[in-house]
């Protein structure tokens, strides 16, 4: 085999508190983020969110120790796996590719072409599969692709999802079993699941088999667990006006109180690290909400993180790639098949890179400035006599 590499695909996060601004552009400029009808709109509309939402959020980053440790803790899974890799005799470059903040997707891309990687495994950091988590950066990887001619020479294999992965739900049924332990009556400890939400609409309109995906991992890790406590699955951090996935967490928790439960044990189950809502969502506001609603013990298991267990079930994962059939970008919608591209013009135009986002800003002012001539009847169109 010739060279090796491995990349991690992730989300980003914002290391300081002045980078949550641009990070929340980055975000809402993407078309798997929000969709919409006409892709003109993506940028303006980015940019409108994002400055609505950020001192919000830079609240709540401040409260987590502002910033964002998705960088750290992604960095120190990478420098996990390659050490477990080479445990195990196979020797690999591993590279994260983040999707809305640094290291971007696209210097990952340039360094492994830089390093001469002849075989490369696509790895996404998020267990299950969702058009906005996977499939975006799938998205942007494709763009790319189709790009650069050097690529093309790289044999590569995608793995779309994981969550079957029996090493994986070992790792979390362990991490589940300390925190019930530790409660004072462990056989009444209420497993509560708080997955990350995604709007409705990307399940039952464009096919995302993201809900599904995370009711089977739900399953198989009460199975794993093997133990006869009760649980639930629930989503939380919804965000803007439309439905999401249901029951929302925030909602489940005070039911779960009026039932009678005193003793929760929290999983977040749609991301391996400790992140944003992990360390301020769940261990700040919905502990308060829980207390309020009379739930006195509430633990919530930690993210996988640098879980050995977790890290040899993704050196696992590599290795089974590199022996089966290879898995294309093009062929992941088609195995998630009932995912339909939405709106289908929009990724003629939509894709952003991180590369082209002062373009977007550009736009921005572009379509700002217009706004301003057609309500005041006055500016530079009037003045060259196009409007
Ligand atoms: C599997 C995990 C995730 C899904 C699914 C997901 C969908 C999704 N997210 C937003 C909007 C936001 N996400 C934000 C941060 C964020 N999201 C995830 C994971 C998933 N998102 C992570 C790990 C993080 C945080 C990284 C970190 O900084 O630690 C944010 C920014 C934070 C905030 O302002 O609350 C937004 C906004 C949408 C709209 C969406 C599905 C369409
Ligand atoms: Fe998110
Ligand atoms: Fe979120």
């Amino acid at each position: 085999m010739g060279r090796v590499g491995v990349l991690l695909l992730n989300l980003g996060g914002p290391e300081k508190l002045e980078d949550v601004g641009p990070f929340l552009f980055n975000l809402f400029s993407d078309p798997e983020i929000i969709r919409l009808p006409f892709p003109w709109l993506q940028k303006p509309l980015a940019w409108f969110i994002a400055s609505r939402r950020t001192k919000k959020s830079q609240e709540n980053y401040r409260k987590i120790g502002g910033g964002s440790p998705l960088r750290r803790i992604t960095e120190a899974q990478a420098d996990a796996l390659k050490g477990q890799l080479q445990a195990l005799g196979q020797d690999a470059k591993i590279y994260i590719g983040m999707r809305y903040w640094h290291p971007y997707t696209e210097e990952a891309i340039a360094r492994i072409i830089q390093d001469g990687i002849e075989k490369l495994v696509i790895l996404p950091l998020y267990p299950q599969f969702s058009i906005s988590t996977s499939g975006s950066s799938f998205r942007l990887l494709e763009k790319l692709w189709q790009e650069d001619p050097r690529l093309q020479q790289i044999e590569y294999t995608v793995i779309p999802s994981w969550y079957k992965q029996p090493g994986y739900l070992q790792a979390m049924a362990e991490l589940i079993a300390q925190e019930i332990d530790q409660l004072p009556n462990p056989h009444e400890a209420h497993v509560f699941f708080s997955a990350h939400g995604v709007p409705k609409s990307y399940v039952e309109e464009a096919g995302d088999p993201y809900q599904q995906e995370i009711e089977e991992c739900t399953y198989l890790i009460m199975r794993t667990l093997d133990r006869p406590n009760a649980h639930t699955l629930a989503y939380q951090s919804r965000v803007g006006p439309v439905e999401w996935l249901q029951p929302y967490t925030e909602d489940a928790i005070p039911e779960l109180a009026t039932k009678g439960i005193k003793d929760l044990v929290v999983v977040p189950i749609s991301f391996v690290s400790e992140h944003i809502e992990t360390l301020e969502e769940i261990d700040l506001e919905y502990r308060e909400l829980a207390e309020e609603a009379g739930i006195h013990n509430f633990r919530r298991v930690p993210a996988l993180n640098t879980h050995p267990v977790f890290i040899k079930a993704l050196a696992d994962l590599v290795i089974d790639a590199l022996k089966t059939p290879s898995v294309k970008l093009s062929q992941v919608y088609q195995m998630k098949k009932k995912v339909k591209i939405y709106p289908p013009e929009a990724w003629e135009w939509g894709i952003t890179t991180s590369a082209e986002v002062w373009n977007g800003r550009i736009a921005m002012l572009g379509f700002i400035a217009l706004m301003i001539e057609l309500i005041t009847g006055r500016g530079l169109l009037h003045m060259i006599g196009i409007l």
